[in-house]
Formats: C-alpha cells, structure tokens, sequence
C-alpha cells in the first residue's frame, strides 16, 4: 500500500497519456481490479494531482473495456475528491470546429452492457445525477480557459455511444436532431461512478472532428482524432494545470454529499 496521497484527479482521454514532471508512480489495485495503468502522483503549485490515462499508456484499453470502476475507485483510495476528464469528443453542430473547447453540463448514456454501479449487491443505493458535472468544477473549467484566451462552449449535452466504432451518418443526424452537440464514448459510466464514490467530475472535452452526420468526406476516423488531439494537447494540458491550482480546496458542492444519509451495502477507501 502506498504512502503517496493527492486530493486532485486527472483521468486522461485519447492521446493524453501522461501529465506531471516529477512524479512518483504506484499500482493500485482495488476489488474491481487492476485501473487502467500504474498512477502517476506529483504536485503543481501546493495541489497533490494523481493522474491516470484512462486507455491506458498505451492505448490498450477500447472504450468498452476501460476498467471505469477501478480507475475511480483508485482515484478515491489515494485521497482524490475532484476528478477532471479530458475527452476527445465530436461535434454534433457544423459552428463547433476541431479545436473548440466545451465544457458539457448534461450527457445521455447511449452505451450498452457496461458496469455503472458499485451498487448493484447488499443494498439498493439510487445517487441523484440530475446533474451529472460538479458545479464549481465546471464553472472553474470555463473560468480558466476565458481567462486564458480558449473562449469555451459552456454546457451542452454529450451524447455517450457504446463504440468502439464510431456513428453512422443517420445516428449522428439523430443525435444532433435530439439538440445533443456533442458525442464521446467514454463519458459514461465515468461520471456516474465519481458520484457513486461522492467524488467531484468535471468533463473538459476537446472536439477533435465534425462527427459523421456533419462532415461531407470518408467520415471520422481515428488518425484524424489523434491529429488534432495532438495539436491541442500543448493548450489542454496548461488548462488543466491551471484548473487545478483554481479549484477551491475545500468543497462547497453537492457533490461531496451524494450519499449522505445512505446505509452503504460497502465500505468507501
Ligand atoms: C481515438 S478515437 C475515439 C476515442 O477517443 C475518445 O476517447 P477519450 O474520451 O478517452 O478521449 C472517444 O471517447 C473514444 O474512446
Ligand atoms: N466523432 C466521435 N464520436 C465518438 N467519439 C469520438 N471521440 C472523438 N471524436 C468522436
């Protein structure tokens, strides 16, 4: 077991595989299994930041197949309270060009056959997830990144496919029918298990391609979402540097009291 501790998370997205300078790197291993790789721990200004590459380094981890609940429960173990996901994501509207920052405020779970929940023996434990984004995380998120000059979408709706393949022409056009902007494959169950564990989540999603429905050439591929993920991760990266040290310390969300009140069937770590 490892001394280390931090009380900030960042589970990085496609092309996003490693974060922090001086780290240290421990193996968690949790009752979910192993997370997606060992966890790098270091510091920025007076934060602890625990990272994890949520595909793993080396992108070994299809979207379907990421060890969610292992990931965030790891996170936990170490101390983290507030979690921030990058995402490489599509835009569902034509007026979001690659490289446009969002910072989402509700997403729909189109995925299928995933496990959502730490809940599911020993007691029924339902979370309220009206809103599925920390509120003081996502208005930091926005904050930071007018401030440095990266004007971003504020909220949205993300659409969450099962993948690994990505939309058709029709189900995109669906999608954006729907008023949904945007579309990823990994942002469920990730958000709903930080609340399960009361944790703070806040998406920073980069749109790295007009998805299927709006784009008139082959459709999305996935050299195009490393390309462009590749030219922005220089700024995203500075974002999320700074979005940690502008987080508050101390909670005041909701977040934290997600299950409040709740005789839990497990013990949190
Ligand atoms: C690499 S193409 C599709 C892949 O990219 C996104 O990953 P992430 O959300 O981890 O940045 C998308 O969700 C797919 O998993
Ligand atoms: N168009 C798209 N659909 C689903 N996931 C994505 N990740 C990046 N671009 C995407």
């Amino acid at each position: 077991m490892t001394t280390q501790t931090a009380e900030f998370g960042v589970i990085g997205g496609s092309g996003f595989y490693s974060f922090l300078d001086d780290i240290d790197e421990v193996h968690v291993d949790t009752p979910y299994g192993a997370p997606s790789d060992r966890i790098a721990i270091g510091t920025l200004g007076d934060r602890r930041v625990a990272f994890v590459p949520r595909h793993g380094r080396d992108h070994r981890y299809p979207p379907h197949k990421i060890p969610y609940r292992a990931n965030l429960w790891a996170l936990r173990s170490l101390g983290v309270r507030q979690v921030l996901a990058p995402s490489a994501v599509g835009a569902l509207t034509p007026t979001y060009g690659p490289g446009t920052l969002a910072i989402p405020d509700q997403f729909v779970d189109r995925t299928s056959g995933r496990a959502q929940t730490y809940y599911d023996e020993g007691a029924a434990i339902h979370v309220s997830f009206a809103d599925p984004y920390c509120p003081t995380g996502r208005a930091a998120a926005v904050k930071t990144a007018a401030t440095a000059g990266w004007e971003p979408v504020d909220g949205g709706t993300l659409v969450v496919i099962e993948g690994p393949r990505f939309s058709t022409r029709a189900e995109s056009q669906w999608f954006a029918a729907q008023g949904w902007t945007l579309v990823g494959m990994t942002g469920h169950p990730e958000a709903v298990l930080a609340r399960e564990l009361a944790l703070c989540y806040t998406p920073v999603c980069l749109v790295t391609d007009l998805d299927a429905g709006i784009e008139e050439g082959e459709g999305v591929t996935m050299d195009e979402v490393f390309r462009v993920f590749g030219e922005n991760i220089g700024r995203l990266r500075t974002l999320v540097t700074d979005l940690v040290q502008a987080l508050p310390a101390e909670r005041t969300c909701p977040c934290g009291h997600a299950l409040d009140g709740m005789k839990l069937p497990l013990e949190l770590p």
